[in-house]
């Protein structure tokens, strides 16, 4: 069996792909009996045996008594399982059976409860199934009354839109998503259950059609009984008696998120099923109920934005439960941003330097480090540059509104900030990019500063920079915004040689050799002022009115200006492999924090560029080179263009993209959105 969930969470990148990949290895090694079809020879299977003796199980008593079928705890070959007999009454019964199995028999999904074996002829029909200890969900928030904490909310919710995502891909809808299908094994991981009523997409027409024939209604099966306990799951437009689509599955599990956030049976305000079924009942007629989702756009109560409760996952939900189905986000949409969040409340449990995200070393990196051999036992470049930014910020009290201009606040354009970030480290084998996001800096509502630094020779001055040089920019509040950045990149630079320094003299280790250096890229946004200072070839770009305007310059030795500039200083350029580089390190870029092997010439002065935002402003796109070398400007603004606007989202989806492009390197990018996105606009 797996792992326990507590260990999962502290693995950090891998833990969603390994939850999904340890579910369940216990392989269950049963003999088929030739030839394995079912008794019309419709259903097949290499894995699953479809006829079983009678000797080879039990059932032992009923769990459940579905609609559709009982369900009984059963021993099959010394095994508990769980045999489900569906009741078939009619000849389309049975027709469905055969159905059912076929599609179950084509299932291999670690989030979809396993079919272990089948009984395909009379007079006994049965699935057996996995047992589930935990029961289902619905009985584990209703009758226990169980409080999921947010990391299982969010493990729960992402194993299901992954299930989801499969049967979809798959070209399957399941139709009969809700918490009372999601059984829970012990350790409380999902799978989803229940296939009664689950199609294939290209047979909706025709299910649809012969429904309305049969029964006068649509989808039969969800007519005949339970009608209010499935019908709060229902999408509007089957109770418009529309066509099911794959985007029906997603109203439903929107409503099943904040039923296991919130714990409430929906369209109550009760916890308990026994009596919120009954609520139900006396507040609203079946036809009532109906009226008001379809007509009035009635929904559950949104679940509130607790201590934990992340605003973009409320978003989610209502986005899913959207009564336009094409304004739901597909489960392809659903599960990058789950695992976005995931991601988020992950690094927010680590406790970063407070609005501060680094992106933390792969255990690679370390031995990286050690194994330079001379440098054993060395520093965490990280927290030595956290320490030495709260020196700064507790001896100065920064008053940052000094960069606000003071002429005529009224007609003053604000744009309305929302932000987030992706760092990959890509095909490569340490990650020596870092990068902040420190809105609202120092509680200033229209202040905000970004930071992205990408290291070379070593991650020490990017992890070092990306502690010092925020706290550094607000300690020069003092002078002009422009100038703070300047001086703060100037001085990241001398402090970092500093620490090399007295590290080297305290070590005793030669200088030879480790000079390791990064690039820096801080954009300020002071009220409607954009302010961004580059060293190096990371680069920001906004999209104004649809096209892009380059923010920053890349310093590269290719770039003409640059070379006359570092051989001026006393530099050395020379072509070296397949490009112009400064010798002898055989560095790329011209300007940088650290390379204290080429100083002065490889400067750390920033260029810096003034910008006026206005409402034609969209956003802003900062990245490291991992980004721009295969991916051009153009491309950013269509790919986000065509992303859900959800910031978090629109940077992986770049990252990712870049990387699916051959980007052979660390990839990082912030997006900061400066117009307020609709919720009609984010959804695409
Ligand atoms: N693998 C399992 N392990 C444990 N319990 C199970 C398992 N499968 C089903 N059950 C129990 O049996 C109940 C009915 O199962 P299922 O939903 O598959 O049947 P159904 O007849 O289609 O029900 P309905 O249509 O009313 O939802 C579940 O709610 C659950 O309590
Ligand atoms: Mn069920
Ligand atoms: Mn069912």
């Amino acid at each position: 069996m797996h792992s326990s969930t507590a260990k999962l969470i502290s693995r950090r990148h891998h833990s969603i792909a390994l939850l999904a990949s340890s579910f369940r290895l216990g392989k269950m090694v049963m003999e088929i009996m030739e030839p394995n079809t079912c008794i019309r020879g419709c259903c097949t299977s290499e894995s699953i045996p479809l006829h079983l003796s009678s000797s080879s199980f039990t059932l032992l008593s009923p769990i459940a008594r579905g609609s559709e079928s009982v369900v009984y705890e059963a021993i099959l070959d010394g095994r508990r399982v769980a045999a489900k007999k569906p009741i078939l009454s009619t000849s389309d019964d049975l027709d469905k059976f055969h159905r059912h199995l076929q599609l179950l028999c084509n299932l291999d999904h670690p989030g979809v409860s396993k079919l272990l074996a089948a009984h395909a002829k009379p007079p006994n029909y049965m699935f057996f199934f996995e047992f589930c200890e935990s029961g289902t969900l619905a009985e584990k928030l209703h009758v226990e009354e169980w409080s999921p904490s947010i990391d299982q909310v969010l493990i729960i919710t992402l194993q299901l839109a992954k299930a989801l995502q499969y049967l979809h891909n798959n070209g399957i809808v399941h139709r009969d998503v809700k918490p009372a299908n999601v059984l829970l094994d012990e350790e409380l991981s999902p799978y989803l259950a229940d296939f009664g009523l689950a199609e294939y997409k290209k047979d909706l027409r025709e299910v649809n059609l012969h429904n309305w024939r049969s029964s006068g209604k649509p989808t039969g099966g969800f007519h005949k009984k339970n009608m209010v306990g499935t019908l709060i799951y229902m999408a509007p437009e089957i109770l418009r008696k529309e066509m099911y689509t794959e985007k029906s599955d997603i109203y439903s599990f929107g409503i099943l998120i904040n039923e296991l956030l919130t714990g409430v049976v929906p369209y109550t305000d009760l916890r308990a099923e026994a009596q919120a079924h009954t609520v139900l009942e006396m507040n609203y007629t079946e036809q009532q109920l109906t009226a008001a989702i379809v007509s009035s756009g009635l929904r559950p109560a949104l679940a509130e934005t607790g201590l934990h409760v992340p605003k973009s996952l409320l978003s989610l939900i209502q986005n899913c439960w959207e009564d336009d189905p094409s304004k739901r986000p597909s489960l392809d949409d659903l599960v990058l941003e789950l695992e976005s969040l995931w991601e988020q409340e992950r690094e927010r449990q680590q406790g970063h330097f407070p609005e501060t995200t680094s992106v933390s070393r792969s255990d690679k990196d370390g031995d990286a480090i050690k194994s330079k051999g001379d440098y054993k036992d060395t520093i965490n470049w990280s927290s030595q540059g956290e320490c030495m930014s709260k020196k700064w910020s507790l001896s100065t009290a920064p008053d940052l509104k000094l960069w606000s201009s003071s002429t005529d606040e009224s007609s003053r354009y604000a744009p309305v900030i929302s932000y987030g970030s992706f760092a990959t480290c890509g095909r490569r084998e340490s990650m020596e990019d870092t990068h902040f996001l420190m809105p609202h800096m120092c509680n200033e509502e229209n202040i905000h500063l970004f930071g992205i630094f990408d290291g070379h020779r070593g991650a020490e001055a990017a992890d070092f920079s990306a502690q010092v040089l925020p706290g550094l920019i607000q300690s020069l509040s003092s002078t002009s915004a422009g100038e703070a950045l300047s001086q703060a990149f100037v001085s990241t630079d001398l402090a970092f040689r500093h620490e090399l320094d007295s590290h080297r003299q305290s070590k005793r280790v030669s200088q030879k050799d480790w000079h390791p250096g990064c690039t820096a890229i801080a954009s300020l946004l002071v009220d409607n002022k954009l302010f961004v200072a580059n060293v190096g070839d990371s680069r920001a770009i906004l999209c104004r009115a649809g096209h892009s305007l380059a923010l920053s310059k890349a310093h590269l030795a290719t770039c003409i200006e640059e070379r006359n500039r570092v051989i001026k200083e006393g530099g050395r350029i020379e072509w070296l492999v397949d490009t112009w580089r400064v010798a002898p390190a055989g560095l790329q870029v011209t300007r940088s924090i650290g390379d204290d092997d080429l100083k002065p010439a490889v400067t750390a002065e920033p260029e810096i560029s003034e910008t006026i935002l206005s409402a034609d402003d969209e956003f802003l796109v900062m990245a490291s080179d991992g980004l721009w070398d295969v991916v051009n400007d153009e491309d950013v603004i269509g790919i986000i263009r065509d992303t859900v606007k959800e910031p978090w989202m629109c940077s992986k989806r770049l990252a990712t993209e870049a990387a699916a492009r051959g980007s052979g390197d660390n990839i990082t990018v912030i997006v900061v959105f400066l117009r307020p996105v609709s919720t009609a606009e984010r959804i695409y």
